[in-house]
Protein backbone atom coordinates (compact mmCIF):
# COMPACT_ATOMS: atom_id res chain seq x y z
CA UNK A 1 0.00 0.00 0.00
CA UNK A 2 1.11 3.21 -0.81
CA UNK A 3 -0.06 7.22 -1.31
CA UNK A 4 1.39 10.40 -1.98
CA UNK A 5 0.29 13.46 -0.07
CA UNK A 6 0.76 17.47 0.26
CA UNK A 7 1.53 17.04 3.84
CA UNK A 8 1.68 14.79 6.84
CA UNK A 9 1.60 15.98 10.21
CA UNK A 10 2.51 13.24 12.81
CA UNK A 11 0.92 14.20 16.04
CA UNK A 12 -2.86 14.91 16.91
CA UNK A 13 -2.23 16.94 19.77
CA UNK A 14 -2.24 20.36 20.18
CA UNK A 15 0.71 21.89 17.84
CA UNK A 16 -0.61 18.85 15.55
CA UNK A 17 -4.48 19.90 15.33
CA UNK A 18 -3.57 24.06 14.83
CA UNK A 19 -1.18 22.90 12.18
CA UNK A 20 -3.90 21.20 10.59
CA UNK A 21 -6.23 23.74 11.00
CA UNK A 22 -3.94 26.06 9.24
CA UNK A 23 -3.07 24.19 6.47
CA UNK A 24 -6.80 23.50 5.42
CA UNK A 25 -6.12 26.79 4.42
CA UNK A 26 -4.19 25.79 1.79
CA UNK A 27 -4.68 22.44 1.13
CA UNK A 28 -7.18 19.03 2.17
CA UNK A 29 -4.05 16.60 1.16
CA UNK A 30 -3.07 16.05 4.21
CA UNK A 31 -2.31 13.19 6.85
CA UNK A 32 -2.82 13.53 10.46
CA UNK A 33 -0.52 10.22 11.88
CA UNK A 34 -0.79 9.48 15.87
CA UNK A 35 0.56 7.12 17.99
CA UNK A 36 -1.03 6.54 21.41
CA UNK A 37 -4.49 7.89 23.12
CA UNK A 38 -6.39 11.01 21.24
CA UNK A 39 -7.84 14.29 23.13
CA UNK A 40 -4.64 15.99 23.37
CA UNK A 41 -1.86 16.07 26.09
CA UNK A 42 -3.27 19.23 27.98
CA UNK A 43 -7.26 18.61 27.16
CA UNK A 44 -6.59 14.90 28.39
CA UNK A 45 -3.86 14.57 31.12
CA UNK A 46 -2.41 18.02 31.29
CA UNK A 47 -4.01 21.98 31.63
CA UNK A 48 -7.51 20.93 32.28
CA UNK A 49 -7.22 18.37 34.15
CA UNK A 50 -5.05 20.00 37.09
CA UNK A 51 -7.29 23.01 36.87
CA UNK A 52 -10.44 21.38 37.51
CA UNK A 53 -8.47 19.82 40.69
CA UNK A 54 -7.02 22.89 41.53
CA UNK A 55 -10.30 24.62 41.32
CA UNK A 56 -11.72 22.22 43.75
CA UNK A 57 -8.76 22.12 46.25
CA UNK A 58 -8.44 26.01 46.16
CA UNK A 59 -12.28 26.49 46.55
CA UNK A 60 -12.09 24.02 49.69
CA UNK A 61 -9.57 25.26 51.15
CA UNK A 62 -11.21 28.76 51.34
CA UNK A 63 -13.27 27.29 54.17
CA UNK A 64 -10.90 28.68 56.39
CA UNK A 65 -11.19 32.13 55.43
CA UNK A 66 -14.88 31.83 55.60
CA UNK A 67 -14.77 29.75 59.54
CA UNK A 68 -12.62 33.09 60.27
CA UNK A 69 -15.00 35.55 58.94
CA UNK A 70 -17.57 34.71 60.73
CA UNK A 71 -19.56 31.32 58.61
CA UNK A 72 -19.89 28.36 60.71
CA UNK A 73 -20.19 25.08 60.20
CA UNK A 74 -17.05 24.66 57.65
CA UNK A 75 -15.36 22.16 59.94
CA UNK A 76 -18.10 19.86 58.82
CA UNK A 77 -17.18 19.56 55.00
CA UNK A 78 -15.70 16.49 54.17
CA UNK A 79 -13.76 15.83 50.68
CA UNK A 80 -14.39 12.43 48.76
CA UNK A 81 -11.58 12.04 46.52
CA UNK A 82 -12.93 9.32 44.64
CA UNK A 83 -16.00 11.87 43.98
CA UNK A 84 -13.65 14.62 43.11
CA UNK A 85 -11.39 12.14 40.90
CA UNK A 86 -14.75 11.25 38.80
CA UNK A 87 -15.71 15.21 38.66
CA UNK A 88 -12.13 16.06 37.11
CA UNK A 89 -12.79 13.38 35.07
CA UNK A 90 -15.98 14.13 33.90
CA UNK A 91 -15.19 17.54 32.78
CA UNK A 92 -11.66 16.11 31.51
CA UNK A 93 -13.68 13.95 28.80
CA UNK A 94 -16.37 17.52 27.70
CA UNK A 95 -12.64 18.76 26.63
CA UNK A 96 -11.09 15.96 25.00
CA UNK A 97 -14.36 15.71 23.12
CA UNK A 98 -13.67 18.13 20.58
CA UNK A 99 -9.96 17.16 19.52
CA UNK A 100 -10.98 13.46 19.41
CA UNK A 101 -14.05 14.30 16.97
CA UNK A 102 -12.03 16.49 14.86
CA UNK A 103 -8.83 13.65 13.76
CA UNK A 104 -12.43 11.09 13.80
CA UNK A 105 -14.12 13.40 11.16
CA UNK A 106 -10.70 13.38 8.95
CA UNK A 107 -11.39 9.59 8.15
CA UNK A 108 -8.81 8.23 5.72
CA UNK A 109 -6.62 11.46 6.53
CA UNK A 110 -6.50 9.83 9.89
CA UNK A 111 -3.97 7.13 10.89
CA UNK A 112 -3.63 5.58 14.11
CA UNK A 113 0.23 4.43 14.39
CA UNK A 114 3.77 5.24 14.96
CA UNK A 115 5.78 6.24 11.53
CA UNK A 116 9.24 5.78 10.92
CA UNK A 117 11.05 8.00 8.32
CA UNK A 118 12.55 6.18 5.69
CA UNK A 119 13.66 8.88 3.82
CA UNK A 120 13.00 12.44 4.31
CA UNK A 121 10.16 12.31 1.84
CA UNK A 122 8.98 8.98 2.45
CA UNK A 123 6.91 7.53 5.53
CA UNK A 124 5.96 4.24 6.53
CA UNK A 125 3.51 3.77 9.18
CA UNK A 126 1.58 0.17 9.61
CA UNK A 127 2.96 -0.85 6.61
CA UNK A 128 1.50 1.63 4.34
CA UNK A 129 4.41 4.12 2.21
CA UNK A 130 3.18 7.24 2.33
CA UNK A 131 5.58 9.66 -0.41
CA UNK A 132 4.61 13.45 1.20
CA UNK A 133 6.23 17.12 0.36
CA UNK A 134 6.43 18.12 3.68
CA UNK A 135 5.88 16.89 7.23
CA UNK A 136 5.44 18.33 10.64
CA UNK A 137 6.56 16.79 13.58
CA UNK A 138 4.78 17.21 16.67
CA UNK A 139 4.71 14.64 18.87
CA UNK A 140 4.87 16.13 22.33
CA UNK A 141 6.46 15.08 24.96
CA UNK A 142 6.32 12.44 28.03
CA UNK A 143 6.72 12.12 31.86
CA UNK A 144 10.23 11.02 32.51
CA UNK A 145 10.29 8.40 35.06
CA UNK A 146 13.96 6.78 36.57
CA UNK A 147 14.19 2.85 35.32
CA UNK A 148 14.78 2.14 38.90
CA UNK A 149 11.09 3.84 39.72
CA UNK A 150 9.55 1.58 37.30
CA UNK A 151 10.36 -1.42 39.54
CA UNK A 152 7.35 0.12 42.02
CA UNK A 153 4.58 -0.30 39.25
CA UNK A 154 1.72 1.66 39.34
CA UNK A 155 2.49 3.22 42.93
CA UNK A 156 4.75 5.35 41.35
CA UNK A 157 2.43 8.10 39.08
CA UNK A 158 2.86 10.10 36.35
CA UNK A 159 0.38 13.16 35.50
CA UNK A 160 -0.75 10.73 32.53
CA UNK A 161 -1.72 7.44 35.26
CA UNK A 162 -2.92 10.38 38.23
CA UNK A 163 -6.24 11.59 36.74
CA UNK A 164 -7.03 7.75 36.30
CA UNK A 165 -7.03 6.90 39.70
CA UNK A 166 -10.21 6.58 41.50
CA UNK A 167 -8.77 6.87 45.02
CA UNK A 168 -5.05 7.54 46.69
CA UNK A 169 -3.81 6.56 49.58
CA UNK A 170 -3.10 8.73 52.53
CA UNK A 171 0.18 9.71 52.73
CA UNK A 172 1.90 10.62 48.75
CA UNK A 173 4.92 12.04 47.99
CA UNK A 174 5.72 14.57 45.16
CA UNK A 175 8.86 14.24 43.48
CA UNK A 176 9.78 17.46 41.26
CA UNK A 177 8.41 20.73 42.53
CA UNK A 178 8.16 22.56 38.96
CA UNK A 179 4.82 23.44 37.32
CA UNK A 180 3.42 20.26 37.54
CA UNK A 181 4.44 19.25 41.08
CA UNK A 182 3.72 22.44 42.60
CA UNK A 183 0.25 22.38 41.20
CA UNK A 184 -0.66 18.44 41.67
CA UNK A 185 1.25 18.60 44.83
CA UNK A 186 -0.75 21.42 46.51
CA UNK A 187 -4.08 20.47 45.25
CA UNK A 188 -3.47 17.12 46.76
CA UNK A 189 -2.54 18.37 50.07
CA UNK A 190 -5.81 21.21 50.03
CA UNK A 191 -7.61 18.59 49.83
CA UNK A 192 -6.61 16.61 53.01
CA UNK A 193 -4.12 13.71 51.57
CA UNK A 194 -0.98 14.13 53.36
CA UNK A 195 1.89 15.22 50.54
CA UNK A 196 5.69 15.57 50.91
CA UNK A 197 7.48 17.35 48.51
CA UNK A 198 10.54 16.72 47.27
CA UNK A 199 13.14 18.77 44.81
CA UNK A 200 16.90 18.52 44.09
CA UNK A 201 17.10 22.62 44.02
CA UNK A 202 15.35 25.05 46.01
CA UNK A 203 13.62 26.15 42.81
CA UNK A 204 10.13 25.45 42.59
CA UNK A 205 7.71 26.16 39.80
CA UNK A 206 10.38 27.26 37.38
CA UNK A 207 10.51 30.05 39.06
CA UNK A 208 14.06 32.13 38.37
CA UNK A 209 13.57 35.33 40.74
CA UNK A 210 15.35 34.58 44.22
CA UNK A 211 12.82 36.52 46.17
CA UNK A 212 9.50 35.09 44.17
CA UNK A 213 11.25 31.71 44.72
CA UNK A 214 11.79 32.35 48.42
CA UNK A 215 7.86 33.66 49.08
CA UNK A 216 6.45 30.64 46.87
CA UNK A 217 8.21 28.32 48.83
CA UNK A 218 6.89 29.47 52.02
CA UNK A 219 3.57 29.44 50.39
CA UNK A 220 4.02 26.18 49.55
CA UNK A 221 5.29 24.66 52.72
CA UNK A 222 1.97 26.26 54.68
CA UNK A 223 0.30 22.82 52.60
CA UNK A 224 3.08 19.96 52.86
CA UNK A 225 6.49 19.12 54.26
CA UNK A 226 8.86 20.07 51.59
CA UNK A 227 12.62 18.26 51.72
CA UNK A 228 15.17 19.86 49.14
CA UNK A 229 17.66 17.18 47.79
CA UNK A 230 18.27 14.27 45.07
CA UNK A 231 15.27 11.77 45.48
CA UNK A 232 16.24 7.98 45.72
CA UNK A 233 13.28 5.30 46.52
CA UNK A 234 13.23 1.68 48.30
CA UNK A 235 11.03 -0.53 49.16
CA UNK A 236 9.93 -1.09 52.74
CA UNK A 237 9.42 -4.35 54.70
CA UNK A 238 5.73 -3.59 54.94
CA UNK A 239 5.02 -2.32 51.26
CA UNK A 240 5.28 1.29 51.66
CA UNK A 241 7.34 3.35 49.18
CA UNK A 242 10.58 5.19 50.95
CA UNK A 243 11.39 8.13 49.78
CA UNK A 244 15.26 8.89 50.91
CA UNK A 245 16.47 12.61 50.31
CA UNK A 246 19.05 14.53 52.26
CA UNK A 247 19.41 12.20 55.31
CA UNK A 248 15.60 12.39 55.82
CA UNK A 249 13.63 8.76 55.04
CA UNK A 250 9.99 9.10 54.58
CA UNK A 251 7.49 6.09 53.60
CA UNK A 252 4.41 6.66 51.75
CA UNK A 253 1.83 4.94 50.03
CA UNK A 254 2.45 6.33 46.54
CA UNK A 255 5.03 8.43 44.65
CA UNK A 256 4.54 11.18 41.75
CA UNK A 257 6.87 11.44 39.65
CA UNK A 258 6.88 15.33 38.18
CA UNK A 259 10.40 15.76 37.73
CA UNK A 260 10.87 16.64 33.95
CA UNK A 261 9.33 15.65 30.75
CA UNK A 262 11.58 13.96 27.61
CA UNK A 263 10.41 14.42 23.68
CA UNK A 264 8.99 11.94 21.94
CA UNK A 265 10.94 11.30 19.39
CA UNK A 266 11.85 7.25 19.35
CA UNK A 267 10.79 5.02 16.36
CA UNK A 268 10.83 8.19 14.28
CA UNK A 269 14.38 6.77 13.04
CA UNK A 270 15.68 10.65 12.33
CA UNK A 271 18.74 9.33 11.44
CA UNK A 272 17.10 8.36 7.81
CA UNK A 273 16.76 12.17 7.24
CA UNK A 274 20.31 12.63 8.12
CA UNK A 275 20.02 15.84 10.96
CA UNK A 276 22.36 16.57 13.82
CA UNK A 277 20.44 15.69 17.05
CA UNK A 278 20.91 18.46 20.45
CA UNK A 279 21.87 15.84 23.75
CA UNK A 280 17.40 15.46 23.86
CA UNK A 281 17.27 14.01 20.74
CA UNK A 282 15.71 16.76 19.35
CA UNK A 283 17.04 17.76 15.68
CA UNK A 284 18.48 21.24 15.37
CA UNK A 285 15.68 23.08 13.68
CA UNK A 286 15.40 26.90 12.85
CA UNK A 287 13.62 28.56 15.36
CA UNK A 288 11.86 31.00 13.41
CA UNK A 289 10.51 28.98 10.61
CA UNK A 290 11.07 25.71 12.88
CA UNK A 291 12.46 23.86 9.76
CA UNK A 292 14.82 21.12 10.38
CA UNK A 293 17.69 21.71 8.18
CA UNK A 294 17.15 22.47 5.22
CA UNK A 295 15.01 19.03 4.48
CA UNK A 296 11.12 19.67 4.01
CA UNK A 297 10.28 19.03 7.80
CA UNK A 298 9.23 21.12 10.48
CA UNK A 299 9.04 20.22 14.23
CA UNK A 300 6.61 21.90 16.40
CA UNK A 301 5.18 22.26 19.85
CA UNK A 302 6.51 20.75 23.21
CA UNK A 303 8.38 18.19 21.33
CA UNK A 304 10.66 21.20 20.31
CA UNK A 305 11.43 22.00 23.55
CA UNK A 306 11.53 26.02 22.96
CA UNK A 307 8.11 26.97 24.31
CA UNK A 308 6.47 24.00 26.31
CA UNK A 309 2.82 25.59 27.06
CA UNK A 310 0.07 24.85 25.65
CA UNK A 311 -0.70 28.49 23.33
CA UNK A 312 2.76 28.27 22.03
CA UNK A 313 1.99 24.87 20.63
CA UNK A 314 -0.86 26.41 19.42
CA UNK A 315 1.09 29.16 17.78
CA UNK A 316 3.93 26.65 16.46
CA UNK A 317 1.45 24.55 14.81
CA UNK A 318 0.56 27.30 12.57
CA UNK A 319 4.04 28.57 12.36
CA UNK A 320 5.61 25.88 10.85
CA UNK A 321 2.09 25.33 8.96
CA UNK A 322 2.31 28.22 7.15
CA UNK A 323 6.10 28.19 6.37
CA UNK A 324 5.67 24.04 4.98
CA UNK A 325 2.86 25.18 2.70
CA UNK A 326 3.45 28.33 1.81
CA UNK A 327 7.31 28.11 1.20
CA UNK A 328 7.25 31.77 2.65
CA UNK A 329 10.99 33.06 4.59
CA UNK A 330 9.72 36.35 6.08
CA UNK A 331 9.81 35.64 10.03
CA UNK A 332 6.76 35.43 11.95
CA UNK A 333 7.20 36.83 15.45
CA UNK A 334 6.47 35.32 18.53
CA UNK A 335 4.30 36.49 21.24
CA UNK A 336 5.17 37.81 24.58
CA UNK A 337 6.46 34.90 27.11
CA UNK A 338 3.39 34.05 29.29
CA UNK A 339 3.21 31.58 32.05
CA UNK A 340 1.32 30.52 34.98
CA UNK A 341 1.62 27.59 37.25
CA UNK A 342 -2.24 27.66 39.36
CA UNK A 343 -1.10 26.93 42.57
CA UNK A 344 -2.19 29.86 45.40
CA UNK A 345 -0.54 32.20 45.18
CA UNK A 346 -0.76 31.87 41.45
CA UNK A 347 2.89 31.93 39.75
CA UNK A 348 3.58 33.94 37.09
CA UNK A 349 6.10 34.92 34.31
CA UNK A 350 5.63 37.36 31.47
CA UNK A 351 8.52 39.00 28.81
CA UNK A 352 12.19 38.58 30.35
CA UNK A 353 12.68 36.10 33.46
CA UNK A 354 15.00 37.40 36.15
CA UNK A 355 17.71 34.91 35.01
CA UNK A 356 17.53 36.63 31.30
CA UNK A 357 18.48 40.26 32.90
CA UNK A 358 20.88 42.23 32.77
CA UNK A 359 21.37 43.74 35.86
CA UNK A 360 23.76 46.35 34.43
CA UNK A 361 21.54 47.41 32.55
CA UNK A 362 17.59 46.63 33.99
CA UNK A 363 15.92 47.61 37.22
CA UNK A 364 14.18 45.62 39.93
CA UNK A 365 10.94 46.99 41.56
CA UNK A 366 9.06 45.18 44.16
CA UNK A 367 5.42 45.34 44.90
CA UNK A 368 4.36 43.33 48.09
CA UNK A 369 1.43 41.53 48.53
CA UNK A 370 0.99 40.79 52.10
CA UNK A 371 -0.78 43.99 53.09
CA UNK A 372 -2.73 44.48 49.81
CA UNK A 373 -6.34 45.94 50.85
CA UNK A 374 -7.96 43.62 48.30
CA UNK A 375 -5.86 40.26 48.72
CA UNK A 376 -6.50 40.38 52.56
CA UNK A 377 -10.48 41.30 52.37
CA UNK A 378 -10.14 37.49 50.87
CA UNK A 379 -7.05 36.32 53.49
CA UNK A 380 -4.84 35.73 50.52
CA UNK A 381 -2.40 38.66 51.17
CA UNK A 382 1.02 36.51 50.56
CA UNK A 383 3.84 36.81 47.80
CA UNK A 384 5.39 39.44 45.90
CA UNK A 385 5.47 40.95 42.09
CA UNK A 386 9.17 41.69 40.97
CA UNK A 387 8.91 44.53 37.71
CA UNK A 388 11.44 44.48 35.48
CA UNK A 389 12.13 47.62 33.85
CA UNK A 390 14.74 48.81 31.21
CA UNK A 391 16.86 51.30 33.05
CA UNK A 392 17.40 53.57 29.57
CA UNK A 393 14.39 53.04 27.97
CA UNK A 394 11.56 53.00 30.56
CA UNK A 395 10.16 50.30 28.98
CA UNK A 396 8.69 47.69 31.18
CA UNK A 397 10.72 44.40 30.67
CA UNK A 398 9.45 41.27 32.19
CA UNK A 399 7.97 40.16 35.18
CA UNK A 400 7.87 37.33 37.50
CA UNK A 401 5.18 36.85 40.48
CA UNK A 402 4.15 34.83 43.42
CA UNK A 403 0.45 37.01 44.26
CA UNK A 404 -2.71 36.58 44.25
CA UNK A 405 -4.63 36.06 40.83
CA UNK A 406 -1.47 36.32 38.99
CA UNK A 407 -3.18 34.63 36.60
CA UNK A 408 -4.77 37.86 35.57
CA UNK A 409 -1.54 40.17 36.64
CA UNK A 410 0.82 38.32 34.46
CA UNK A 411 -1.54 38.96 31.62
CA UNK A 412 -2.11 42.60 32.01
CA UNK A 413 1.86 42.54 31.76
CA UNK A 414 2.36 40.84 28.87
CA UNK A 415 0.06 42.88 27.14
CA UNK A 416 1.90 45.95 28.30
CA UNK A 417 5.28 44.62 27.46
CA UNK A 418 4.49 43.44 24.35
CA UNK A 419 2.92 47.27 23.51
CA UNK A 420 6.49 48.37 24.69
CA UNK A 421 4.61 50.19 27.53
CA UNK A 422 6.90 52.54 29.43
CA UNK A 423 6.37 52.81 33.46
CA UNK A 424 4.63 56.14 32.95
CA UNK A 425 2.13 54.99 30.55
CA UNK A 426 1.23 52.11 32.23
CA UNK A 427 0.70 54.23 35.82
CA UNK A 428 -1.50 56.51 33.51
CA UNK A 429 -3.80 53.32 33.81
CA UNK A 430 -6.96 53.21 35.42
CA UNK A 431 -6.62 51.49 38.45
CA UNK A 432 -10.03 50.40 39.84
CA UNK A 433 -10.40 50.52 44.17
CA UNK A 434 -10.21 48.08 45.60
CA UNK A 435 -8.48 45.44 42.98
CA UNK A 436 -6.03 43.13 43.08
CA UNK A 437 -4.50 44.93 40.06
CA UNK A 438 -3.81 47.89 42.47
CA UNK A 439 -1.16 45.94 43.61
CA UNK A 440 0.96 46.48 41.00
CA UNK A 441 1.15 50.24 41.60
CA UNK A 442 3.50 50.20 44.22
CA UNK A 443 5.95 48.22 42.04
CA UNK A 444 5.55 50.91 39.13
CA UNK A 445 6.09 53.72 41.76
CA UNK A 446 9.01 51.90 43.15
CA UNK A 447 10.48 51.46 39.20
CA UNK A 448 9.72 55.16 38.77
CA UNK A 449 12.17 55.94 41.82
CA UNK A 450 14.77 53.84 41.00
CA UNK A 451 14.65 55.51 37.66
CA UNK A 452 15.52 58.42 39.18
CA UNK A 453 12.57 60.57 37.79
CA UNK A 454 10.83 62.76 39.79
CA UNK A 455 6.92 63.30 38.01
CA UNK A 456 5.56 66.96 38.23
CA UNK A 457 2.25 66.07 36.85
CA UNK A 458 0.23 63.76 37.96
CA UNK A 459 0.09 60.39 36.82
CA UNK A 460 -3.47 60.81 34.91
CA UNK A 461 -3.28 61.22 31.00
CA UNK A 462 -3.21 64.92 30.65
CA UNK A 463 -4.34 66.25 27.08
CA UNK A 464 -1.53 69.09 25.75
CA UNK A 465 -4.46 71.89 26.04
CA UNK A 466 -5.70 71.30 29.44
CA UNK A 467 -2.05 70.58 30.56
CA UNK A 468 -0.91 73.50 29.01
CA UNK A 469 -3.53 75.33 30.91
CA UNK A 470 -3.32 73.86 34.11
CA UNK A 471 0.80 74.59 33.96
CA UNK A 472 0.33 78.27 33.58
CA UNK A 473 1.20 78.16 29.67
CA UNK A 474 -1.14 80.27 26.60
C1 LIG B 1 0.01 18.12 34.08
C2 LIG B 1 0.23 19.18 33.03
C3 LIG B 1 -0.33 20.43 33.19
C4 LIG B 1 -0.17 21.40 32.22
N1 LIG B 1 -0.75 22.61 32.41
C5 LIG B 1 -0.61 23.55 31.47
C6 LIG B 1 -1.26 24.80 31.61
O1 LIG B 1 -1.97 25.05 32.60
N2 LIG B 1 -1.11 25.73 30.65
C7 LIG B 1 -0.33 25.48 29.54
O2 LIG B 1 -0.20 26.38 28.69
N3 LIG B 1 0.30 24.31 29.37
C8 LIG B 1 0.16 23.33 30.31
N4 LIG B 1 0.75 22.13 30.12
C9 LIG B 1 1.54 21.93 28.89
C10 LIG B 1 0.63 21.62 27.67
O3 LIG B 1 -0.18 20.51 27.98
C11 LIG B 1 1.51 21.32 26.47
O4 LIG B 1 2.31 22.45 26.20
C12 LIG B 1 0.73 20.98 25.21
O5 LIG B 1 -0.19 19.97 25.46
C13 LIG B 1 1.69 20.54 24.11
O6 LIG B 1 0.99 20.17 22.96
P1 LIG B 1 1.73 19.32 21.83
O7 LIG B 1 0.82 19.30 20.66
O8 LIG B 1 3.10 19.77 21.63
O9 LIG B 1 1.83 17.85 22.42
P2 LIG B 1 0.69 16.77 22.74
O10 LIG B 1 -0.62 17.38 23.02
O11 LIG B 1 1.30 15.88 23.75
O12 LIG B 1 0.53 15.99 21.37
C14 LIG B 1 1.45 15.05 20.91
C15 LIG B 1 0.68 13.96 20.16
O13 LIG B 1 1.62 13.12 19.48
C16 LIG B 1 1.29 11.75 19.70
N5 LIG B 1 2.54 11.01 19.52
C17 LIG B 1 3.55 10.83 20.39
N6 LIG B 1 4.54 10.11 19.81
C18 LIG B 1 4.15 9.85 18.56
C19 LIG B 1 4.74 9.16 17.47
N7 LIG B 1 5.94 8.60 17.54
N8 LIG B 1 4.04 9.07 16.31
C20 LIG B 1 2.81 9.63 16.20
N9 LIG B 1 2.21 10.30 17.20
C21 LIG B 1 2.87 10.41 18.36
C22 LIG B 1 0.72 11.74 21.10
O14 LIG B 1 -0.10 10.61 21.32
C23 LIG B 1 -0.09 13.05 21.12
O15 LIG B 1 -1.38 12.84 20.61
C24 LIG B 1 0.59 21.12 31.05
C25 LIG B 1 1.15 19.85 30.86
C26 LIG B 1 0.96 18.88 31.83
C27 LIG B 1 1.54 17.51 31.61
N1 LIG C 1 0.46 25.90 34.57
C1 LIG C 1 1.26 25.58 33.56
O1 LIG C 1 1.42 26.33 32.61
C2 LIG C 1 1.94 24.26 33.54
C3 LIG C 1 1.61 23.33 34.49
C4 LIG C 1 2.26 22.12 34.44
C5 LIG C 1 3.19 21.87 33.45
N2 LIG C 1 3.48 22.79 32.54
C6 LIG C 1 4.51 22.51 31.49
O2 LIG C 1 5.05 21.22 31.69
C7 LIG C 1 6.47 21.30 31.68
C8 LIG C 1 7.04 20.21 32.57
O3 LIG C 1 6.78 20.49 33.92
P1 LIG C 1 7.49 19.66 35.08
O4 LIG C 1 7.08 20.30 36.36
O5 LIG C 1 7.30 18.21 34.90
O6 LIG C 1 9.02 19.82 34.75
P2 LIG C 1 10.16 20.84 35.20
O7 LIG C 1 11.36 20.39 34.45
O8 LIG C 1 9.74 22.23 35.06
O9 LIG C 1 10.38 20.57 36.76
C9 LIG C 1 10.93 19.38 37.23
C10 LIG C 1 11.42 19.59 38.64
O10 LIG C 1 11.90 18.35 39.13
C11 LIG C 1 13.12 18.54 39.82
N3 LIG C 1 13.87 17.28 39.73
C12 LIG C 1 14.41 16.71 38.62
N4 LIG C 1 15.00 15.54 38.94
C13 LIG C 1 14.83 15.36 40.27
C14 LIG C 1 15.20 14.33 41.20
N5 LIG C 1 15.85 13.26 40.80
N6 LIG C 1 14.87 14.48 42.48
C15 LIG C 1 14.20 15.58 42.90
N7 LIG C 1 13.82 16.58 42.07
C16 LIG C 1 14.11 16.47 40.78
C17 LIG C 1 13.78 19.72 39.11
O11 LIG C 1 14.69 20.38 39.97
C18 LIG C 1 12.56 20.59 38.77
O12 LIG C 1 12.25 21.51 39.78
C19 LIG C 1 6.80 22.71 32.13
O13 LIG C 1 8.00 23.15 31.57
C20 LIG C 1 5.64 23.51 31.62
O14 LIG C 1 5.95 23.99 30.35
C21 LIG C 1 2.88 24.00 32.57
Amino acid sequence: MSRSVKLVIIGAGTAGLTALSEARRHTDDVVLINDGPYGTTCARVGCMPSKALLEVAHTYASRKFLSGAGVAGTDQMQVDIPAVMEHVRSLRDRFTAGPIKLAESLGKGSIQGRPRFLEPTILEVNGERIRTEKTIIATGTRPIVPAKWQAFGNRVLTSDSIFEKKTLGGRGAVVGLGPIGAELGQAFAQLGVTIYGFDKTERVAAITDPAVNQAMLQALRKDMDIVIGEVDLEKTTNGAIRVLADGEAIDVDWVLAAIGRRPNLEGLDLDAIGVALDERGVPEYDPCSLQIGNLPIYIAGDVSGMRPLMHEAVDEGRIAAYHALTGHKELIGRRTPLEIVFTEPNVASAGLRYAELDLQRHIVATADFGQQPRALMTARNEGILQLYVDSEEGCIVGSEMATPDAEHLGHLLAWAIQQRSTVDKLLQMPFYHPTVEEGLRPALQAARRQLGERRRQPDIPLCHEAADWALGGD
